[in-house]
């Protein structure tokens, strides 16, 4: 349990460990960094900053002796694919000529498509924020503080598929994060419309009461009380720690009660409902949901009814807890305990329910809909400059987060051109070995941070500050016109909302929310009603953009299109941490979608080669990389399947002279993995990570991809979108194993292709050992060489799809060895097979 080391400090002191662990990731994980705003730092000390504000974040950058050789092997490497082509085409020999063109049209693609991956990788820059500076700049001697007002939004979409209990982590972490009270407010959007996530978010307020109050006593992280819980030894920073067992305790106690509220609220629910309606004998066929206050849930209702389900029902906004200037409301409901809170601050942010209004006439555009409802009315009540969005399977994970991105915000360098700070996704759930490369290391650490050398990062759907105006569509500060214009065309027929961007621009905010009254209650319910942003710019020019299925790299794009730049903010303690999908099923569906999102944004007019008209060219490049992708999986789905030219009579070759372009392929293949290695060391990341990543982008290009490519062209053809499924976070049953849902894969027909290059692969093996016995006297030393290359290919195939192999074989995969055995099995037989058939046949054909 608890260990209480050290009993220094407060909130205060947490920023210190922080500023510590700043210095030491130059040192131990940033050892190929260095620092690259020394002039900066000068010249804001000598001139006491610019406009008198501090400098808020450290910017460093690959060191030359890492950099140089990086670069020049790019370079090389580029020549090198050069000299490939124009050697292909110069011998353009082949057995079968249809399929050397395919083949040099393919490794056109792949010279094409590692240049738009590899050029915006050009120059990595780490950025640091400094929340020490922050605090002395902003937090006031009396206690208070100047920083700006953030808007926390959360999204969920069904209570069954993204259980309640991780949503009201979410809640819980943001309630309890290091942001002044009084700055900061949760509004919860479900998408589900139903009565009990609503009762869970009130139980949850309650819980917030001594949740909140602990955690700042005893500065305790992570502030999600199940992740928190789970912990065998947590450090401990408070100031009581004397205490902090005793509240320990109580605290764990009191959680396992509400967990228990939690999980009663759906027969409480059903029971209250029936009696109610037992009451009402008048409408007898219709059973509706009741409040506990006795009137009718205006949501989904558990017997659904025609306007009372999920995809129809009125708009709903309903603030759990208001401004806390205003108390918390929650009197004797709040809870009740024995433990000691002198001097700590017990109020709690404020937090609001929203089920946005959804009718089958009008789409409702998914995740984006929802913030976008989620913007106009947090618009109306708190107007916050800054906003953050969660996934509801994302909690904070480092108290100090929301500071940590404000840094960017207010920083006298480029903060008021940065529209957004995008954290790194990190996640708790994933297998140890990361079977399908779900940590995605490769892409979080090191595209991304090659990213925040050009324009930024791009937006990645969770953990990411915005500006609230950059979101109204407005222009960056160097290239805004005087006259904004504001109308129900842009914006949407609420004059109170249009006055609150007016409002938003000139960052003139009360910080006290406007008095709940009835009409203004009934102005938010239309902000958030199902019709209200139809023909209007939100979804285009104006929020979270729609009609893709990946609303955050598009939205990103339409930002950084504007001029705006964005920063990438790495931590120590990581900010964020979520859940990742292990189940190979339910990852792949999410590969589907996002590749095809990808693909949708390639042919709509947020098309990277046309939109975007304040891009940096390098920026520009990386977006098309991230749109176009997709289609490279059509090419390497063609040379996996090649190995079944082993089954065929005939020696037959794609390129003559077959051993030169053997050795061509492996210099440049080659080249790609010592490119790769240079970019592990500067990223900080392990061969695993690099390793995974490249074995799950096989498999993924020989299911996921050309889904999404086929489903593209459905759409090309039908217009029809691709679905947004929710990612499932239920786990498999089997509750002694945690990672249980990893050996739980379902078959579906995206698995296909990869089972059949996986057959084709074992049976071009052994046919291949087949012949070998066969024509071993009969073979030259050049058909030899040429029958060791091509197995060569085959095993790199066997190899990247191992994890594929893994899923197939569901729960003995536990014991991996079985696949060393079941493979080589499986080489003899059919090798055997072949030896038969070609005695059988020998006379007849040469086989
Ligand atoms: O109609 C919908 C559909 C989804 N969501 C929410 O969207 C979020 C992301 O959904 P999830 O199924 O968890 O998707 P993931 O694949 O895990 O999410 C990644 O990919 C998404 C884009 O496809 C991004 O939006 C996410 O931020 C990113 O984490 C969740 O909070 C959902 O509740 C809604 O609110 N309404
Ligand atoms: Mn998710």
């Amino acid at each position: 349990m608890a260990s209480a080391a050290g009993s220094s400090g407060g909130n205060a002191s947490l920023a210190d460990p922080l500023l510590a662990s700043a210095k030491k990731l130059v040192g131990a994980k940033g050892k190929y960094w260095e620092a690259a705003d020394k002039e900066a730092r000068r010249a804001a000390k000598e001139s006491g900053g610019e406009d008198g504000r501090p400098l808020l974040f450290r910017t460093y950058k690959v060191k030359g002796a890492l950099l140089h050789p990086y670069r020049a092997l790019i370079f090389i490497r580029l020549i090198a694919v050069l000299l490939f082509f124009i050697w292909r085409v110069k011998h353009n020999k082949s057995d079968i000529m249809w399929f050397w063109t395919m083949s040099v049209v393919g490794d056109v693609w792949f010279g094409f498509s590692w240049l738009l991956n590899q050029l915006p990788k050009f120059n990595p820059v780490k950025t640091i924020p400094d929340i020490a500076a922050l605090r002395r700049q902003y937090d006031l001697p009396d206690g208070t503080s100047s920083l700006p007002g953030i808007d926390v939004f959360v999204t969920t979409a069904d209570p069954i598929d993204e259980p309640i209990l991780y949503t009201m982590n979410c809640v819980l972490s943001i309630l309890a994060s290091d942001y002044p009270v009084d700055r900061c407010a949760c509004y919860l959007s479900d998408d589900s419309g139903a009565l009990i996530q609503y009762e869970a978010l009130v139980e949850t307020a309650k819980f917030a009461t001594l949740w909140v109050p602990f955690c700042r006593k005893h500065c305790i992280e992570p502030r999600a009380p199940e992740s928190y819980f789970e912990l065998e030894a947590p450090l401990y920073t408070g100031r009581a720690p004397e205490e902090f067992t005793d509240d320990h305790t109580s605290v764990r106690r009191e959680y396992a009660e509400y967990k228990e509220h939690l999980e009663s609220l759906s027969s409480a629910i059903s029971k209250r409902s029936d009696v109610y309606n037992s009451m009402k004998t008048d409408q007898d066929d219709v059973k509706a949901t009741w409040m506990a206050n006795g009137t009718q849930w205006p949501g989904t209702w558990i017997d659904t009814t025609e306007t009372h389900r999920k995809g129809h029902h009125a708009g709903i906004v309903k603030v759990v807890l208001d401004h806390p200037t205003r108390g918390h409301n929650l009197g004797s409901q709040a809870c009740t305990h024995s433990l000691n809170f002198t001097n700590i601050d017990e109020r709690i942010p404020m937090l609001v329910y929203i089920a946005r209004g959804k009718n089958p006439s009008y789409d409702h555009n998914k995740k984006a809909g929802a913030l976008n409802a989620q913007l106009r009315a947090s618009g109306l009540l708190s107007n916050a400059q800054f906003i953050i969005n969660f996934d509801c399977d994302h909690y904070i994970n480092n108290s100090q987060a929301l500071r940590a991105a404000i840094c960017f915000m207010l920083d006298q360098r480029e903060g008021d051109n940065t529209a957004f700070v995008q954290f790194p996704q990190r996640f708790d759930n994933v297998d140890p070995s990361d079977r399908y490369g779900n940590h995605n290391r490769v892409f979080f650490d090191g595209t991304m941070l090659a990213l925040n050398g050009f324009q930024g990062p791009s937006y990645l759907g969770t953990g990411c500050m915005f500006r609230r105006i950059a979101l109204y569509g407005i222009d960056p500060p160097h290239c805004r016109e005087d006259n904004i214009v504001v109308d129900a065309n842009r914006f949407g027929s609420s004059i109170l909302f249009q006055d609150s961007i007016s409002k938003a621009i000139n960052q003139e905010r009360s910080t006290i929310p406007p008095t709940l009254s009835e009409t203004f209650l009934t102005e938010m319910e239309t902000v958030v009603s199902a019709s209200h942003d139809k023909e209007t710019g939100w979804g285009k020019g104006v929020g979270y953009i729609y009609e893709i299925a990946t609303e955050d790299i598009v939205t990103g794009f339409r930002i950084h299109g504007q001029g705006w730049r964005s920063m990438y903010c790495t931590m120590e303690r990581d900010a964020f941490c979520g859940i990742a999908p292990i189940n190979l099923t339910e990852r792949l569906h999410q590969i589907v979608r996002w590749s095809g999102g990808s693909l949708e944004m390639f042919f709509s007019r947020n098309n990277p080669l046309i939109g975007g008209g304040r891009l940096q060219t390098l920026q520009r490049v990386s977006y098309l990389n991230m749109t176009v992708y997709p289609a490279t999986s059509l090419f390497i789905l063609l040379y996996s399947l090649s190995p079944v030219m082993w089954l065929i009579p005939d020696e037959v070759y794609i390129q003559r002279p077959f051993t030169k372009y053997v050795v061509y392929l492996l210099v440049i293949i080659l080249m790609i993995h010592i490119i790769g290695w240079l970019e592990i060391k500067w990223a900080g990341i392990t061969w695993l990570d690099y390793w995974r990543n490249e074995q799950f982008f096989m498999i993924g290009s020989t299911s996921a991809y050309p889904a999404a490519v086929l489903h593209m062209v459905v759409n090309l053809l039908t217009k029809k979108g691709i679905h947004f499924r929710v990612t499932s976070k239920q786990t498999a049953a089997d509750t002694n194993d945690k990672f249980a849902d990893l050996y739980d894969m379902r078959w579906v027909p995206t698995l296909i292709p990869t089972t059949v290059v996986l057959i084709c692969n074992v049976s071009a093996i052994g046919v291949a050992m087949g012949k070998t016995i066969v024509y071993m006297g009969a073979w030259t030393i050049a058909q030899k060489t040429h029958a060791a290359l091509g197995l060569l290919f085959n095993v790199w195939i066997m190899v990247l799809l191992y994890p594929f192999a893994l899923a197939v074989m569901g729960r003995w995969a536990k014991r991996p060895v079985i696949l060393v055995v079941l493979l080589p099995v499986a080489f003899v037989i059919v090798c055997l097979v072949y030896i038969t058939v070609h005695i059988l046949l020998g006379g007849l054909v040469a086989f």
